[in-house]
C-alpha cells in the first residue's frame, strides 16, 4: 500500500510534500520521492528509505516550485531497486510526473502492448511505470497536435480506464499545466481532496488519507469518486468528470482492518469508528463461543488492534491491560521486504510487561493474522512472561487468498490460513483458543458506518475479485511472478541508471 499526495499552492511547497508523506509513512516504508514543478521544468528526488532518511536540506531545496506530487512506496510489483521508487517520469507529451497507489492485474499484457503497438519501452518492471505510460499514450492520442485542454484530460482519462485493470489512484503533474488525479471505476484504493484558504486564493491537496489534509491545515472537501478525475490548474481551478462508464465504489476493506491510519476519513467512514465496531463484533463472537469467566484480561497487540481491543473489553465488562510495549522507532512488521526481517522485527518492536501476564489467562486482540509472523512471536512471548492459558481473537476473518490490488501476499502458500482450520492454526500459533470476526459482520462493521457502500473488495478473505478478471491460472502465475521480475531485472533487457544515495 503506498501513499500519494499532490499538492497546488500559492507558495512553495516542498516542505508541505514532506510533512504529508511523513503523515503517509505507514503506507509505505520502502521509498519516497518527491517531484515539484517549477515554471516548466521538474525538479525530483526519490531513493530508498523512510522520508526522514531520504531527504536532507540539500534535497529539499533541490525541489522549487508552488506544485508538486509525493509518494511513500511498499513494492507489490517488480522489486524493490530503486529505479522503481516514485515519481516516475516521461518527457512527451507535455512532461508528466506521476505517482501510483494500487496494482494492476492486466500490467503484462500492457506492456506488450505499450511496445509492440505504442511503441513505448517500459524500463522497470513496475506496474506503475506501465500505468504512466499508458496515460501519456492516451494523452497524446486524445491532444492530437491540439492545445491541452480539459476535455482532452479527461477523455485520456477514460481512455485510460477502458484499457486497464486493478487499483489505482494517482497523482500526476502535467509540465506548464497542472495537477491531475484519479481513482480507478471501483474505487479500491483511496483518494480524498482538501483546500487550504490563503490570502492569495485557495490551496488544493489530494491525498491517500485524510490525515495528510488535515495535519497541514487543510480541510477535507470529500472523497475523489470511483472512476472520477479532477484535473486543478496551476492557478488553482478545480474541474472535475466522471470519466468511467461503470464506476462502482467497491473499496479494500483491508485500509479499514489494518492499513490506513486510525485518523483518517475514507469514504465517509472513520477508519477508528470501523474498528471499534469490528471489535463490538469480535466481542459478540467472543461470548457466543468462550466463557467469559476464563478471561481474566484482554490485550491489544500495538499497534493497529487497539482501537478494537478497547472496545471488545468494554463490551465483555473485560479488564483491558496494555501487557505489550511498542519500541516507537521500530515500523510495521507486515510491510517489511521479507519474512526474516519482519520476524526479527516483530521481537524487537514489541517487548511483553511480566506482571500483565504471570499466572493470567489473556485474550490478545489483533487486527488480523496474514502469515502468522506476529502471532506466532507474540504468543510465544506470553508463554516465556508466565502466562497460564493464552486466548487469541482477530478483528478480521482469516486471510485466504492472495492480494492483487496493492497489499504484498501473492503467494497463497505464505497465508498461515491457507489449507487449514481453525484449529489448525490455534495450534499452529501456539494457542489454547482461538476466535476469528466472519466475513459479514466486518464488512457490516465498515457499512453501519456508511451504509450506501454497497460491495467492498475483501477478495483477501472471501477471493471474490472486484475487477473480475482474476482466475486460478492468473494467481498462479503471481506466485512465481515477482520471482520472474528480478530475474528479468538482471537480463539485460533494462537499461541500469544510478541514483544518487544520501551518503550521511
Ligand atoms: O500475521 P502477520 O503476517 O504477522 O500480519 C499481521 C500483523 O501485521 C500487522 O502489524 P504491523 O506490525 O505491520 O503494524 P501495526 O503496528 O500497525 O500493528 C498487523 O497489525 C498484525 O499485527
Ligand atoms: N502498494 C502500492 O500501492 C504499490 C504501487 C506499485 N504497484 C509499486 O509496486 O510500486
Ligand atoms: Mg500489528
Amino acid at each position: 500500500m503506498c501513499g500519494i499526495v499532490g499538492v497546488v499552492g500559492r507558495g512553495p511547497v516542498n516542505q508541505l510534500l514532506y510533512d504529508s508523506l511523513l503523515l503517509l509513512q505507514h503506507r509505505g516504508q520502502d521509498a519516497a520521492g518527491i517531484a515539484t514543478a517549477h515554471g516548466k521544468n521538474f525538479n525530483m528526488f526519490k531513493a530508498h528509505g523512510l522520508v526522514r532518511d531520504v531527504f536532507r536540506t540539500r534535497n529539499m531545496r533541490s525541489l522549487p516550485g508552488n506544485s508538486g506530487i509525493g509518494h511513500v512506496r511498499y513494492p507489490t510489483a517488480g522489486s524493490n531497486s530503486v529505479e522503481e521508487a516514485q515519481p516516475f517520469y516521461v518527457n512527451a507529451p507535455f512532461g508528466i510526473t506521476f505517482a501510483h497507489n494500487g496494482n494492476l492485474t492486466n500490467w503484462r499484457e500492457l506492456r506488450e502492448s505499450l511496445f509492440a503497438v505504442d511503441q513505448r519501452h517500459i524500463n522497470t518492471n513496475s506496474d506503475s511505470e506501465v500505468l504512466l505510460n499508458v496515460l501519456a499514450h492516451e494523452l497524446q492520442e486524445s491532444v492530437h497536435g491540439k492545445t491541452l485542454d480539459e476535455d482532452a484530460i479527461f477523455n485520456a482519462v477514460a481512455g485510460l480506464h477502458r484499457r486497464v485493470r486493478g487499483a489505482y489512484a494517482v497523482v500526476a503533474q502535467i509540465a506548464g499545466y497542472g495537477l491531475l488525479t484519479f481513482r480507478d471505476p471501483n474505487g479500491i484504493r483511496p483518494l480524498c481532496l482538501g483546500r487550504h484558504d490563503t490570502e492569495a486564493g485557495p490551496e488544493w491537496m489530494v491525498a491517500s488519507e485524510s490525515v495528510a489534509l488535515e495535519g497541514n491545515g487543510f480541510v477535507l472537501q470529500g472523497d475523489v469518486a470511483p472512476g472520477e478525475a479532477v484535473f486543478i490548474s496551476l492557478d488553482g481551478k478545480v474541474t472535475r468528470r466522471q470519466c468511467a462508464d461503470q464506476p462502482q465504489l467497491s473499496p479494500c476493506i483491508f485500509e479499514y482492518v489494518y492499513f490506513a491510519r486510525p485518523d483518517s476519513l475514507i469514504d465517509s467512514v472513520s477508519v477508528y469508528g470501523s474498528r471499534l465496531r469490528m471489535g463490538e463484533h469480535l466481542a459478540d463472537k467472543v461470548a457466543r463461543n468462550m466463557r467469559l469467566g476464563d478471561i481474566d484480561v484482554v490485550m491489544p497487540i500495538p499497534d493497529s488492534s487497539r482501537p478494537a481491543a478497547m472496545q471488545l473489553a468494554s463490551r465483555l465488562n473485560l479488564n483491558y491491560r496494555e501487557g505489550l510495549i511498542k519500541n516507537r522507532y521500530v515500523g510495521r512488521t507486515f510491510i517489511m521486504p521479507g519474512q526474516a526481517v519482519r520476524k526479527k522485527s516483530v521481537r524487537q518492536k514489541l517487548n511483553a510487561i511480566g506482571v500483565e501476564f504471570k499466572g493470567k489467562n489473556v485474550l490478545l486482540v489483533d487486527d488480523s493474522i496474514v502469515r502468522g509472523t506476529t502471532s506466532r512471536e507474540i504468543v510465544e512471548m506470553a508463554r516465556d512472561a508466565g502466562a497460564n492459558k493464552v486466548f487469541f481473537a482477530s478483528a478480521a476473518p482469516p486471510v485466504r487468498f492472495p492480494n492483487v490490488y496493492g497489499i504484498d501476499m501473492p503467494d497463497q502458500k505464505d497465508l498461515i490460513a491457507t489449507g487449514r482450520s481453525d484449529e489448525e492454526i490455534a495450534r499452529q500459533i501456539g494457542v489454547d483458543a482461538l476466535i476469528y470476526q466472519d466475513i459479514a459482520s466486518m464488512q457490516q462493521a465498515v457499512r453501519e458506518i456508511n451504509p450506501a457502500i454497497d460491495r467492498f473488495d475483501a477478495s483477501c478473505f472471501d477471493g471474490d475479485y472486484v475487477t473480475g478478471d482474476i482466475t486460478a491460472e492468473y494467481l498462479k502465475r503471481l506466485s512465481t511472478g515477482r520471482t520472474q521480475d528480478l530475474e528479468d531485472e538482471a537480463s539485460g533487457l533494462q537499461f541500469n541508471m544510478g541514483y544518487a544515495a544520501n551518503d550521511n
